[in-house]
């Protein structure tokens, strides 16, 4: 996780051509639903490691049940209902495990790719009221920072080329697509508001163009 991330070099981050990827290792991944595959990857550059899970026999060139998930520690680990991140990140895997076949890509661009801290300074600023976007633009960011590119090097090494992918985000989608990685159905997951998600998924919604 990079803390000390300033406004200029994450927009430099995101826009950079090529993202290289090194693999690391696999193991067994135990969870309440199966038991799945986690690969680990090291960008070689900075260090920051990210993972892929896996079920079932992905290499055979049939569409892959997918998600792509971004990393989110305050809704995926510590249980934040400001977000819809933690329900998004449970119903994938039990999706993939009732299938029995399926990946997930846990990408480390916490935030939206502005980092941890910056993303508590946004919720800071959220508190005081700006949404979602205001508060990554009042901190000098763009609404979105992530690089999906990120995926090309873990698609590659687990032979998969074509997706079923699970989000609300066409802009997801989009930039597989510019990937060459043929998505052939977006498969809705669609989690339930409550009063402290409402606005942020409202504001998906309204200026992020997330389909709910
Ligand atoms: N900067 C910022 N990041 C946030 C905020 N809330 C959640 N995030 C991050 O947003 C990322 C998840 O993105 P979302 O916009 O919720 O959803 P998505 O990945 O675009 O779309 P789906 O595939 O439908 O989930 C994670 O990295 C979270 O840490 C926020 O208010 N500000
Ligand atoms: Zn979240």
């Amino acid at each position: 996780m990079n803390t000390s991330l300033t406004p200029n070099a994450a927009v430099e981050a995101a826009v950079s051509s090529e993202v290289e990827l090194d693999y690391a290792a696999s193991c067994e991944l135990p969870t309440p639903w199966a038991t799945f595959r986690l690969h680990a990857f090291v960008e070689p550059g900075t260090g920051k490691e990210h993972v892929a899970i896996t079920l079932g026999d992905v290499t055979d060139g049939e569409p892959v049940l997918s998600r792509i998930h971004s990393e989110c520690l305050t809704g995926d680990g510590l249980f934040s209902l400001r977000c819809d991140c933690g329900p998004q990140l449970e119903a994938a895997l039990k999706r993939i495990a009732e299938e029995g076949r399926g990946a997930l890509f846990y990408l480390r661009q916490e935030g939206r790719g502005i980092g941890l801290v910056n993303k508590i300074r946004a919720y800071q600023l959220q508190d005081a009221g700006a949404d979602t976007v205001e508060a990554n633009e009042a901190l000098g960011f763009k609404p979105d920072q992530r690089n999906y590119k990120l995926c090309q090097p873990m698609l590659r090494h687990l032979k998969i080329s074509t997706l079923r992918l699970m989000t609300n985000n066409p802009r997801k989608i989009k930039a597989m697509e510019q990937l060459g990685v043929k998505v052939v159905e977006r498969v809705p997951l669609v989690i339930t508001r409550n009063p402290f998600n409402e606005r942020y998924l409202t504001t998906k919604a309204a200026k992020l163009g997330h389909l709910f």
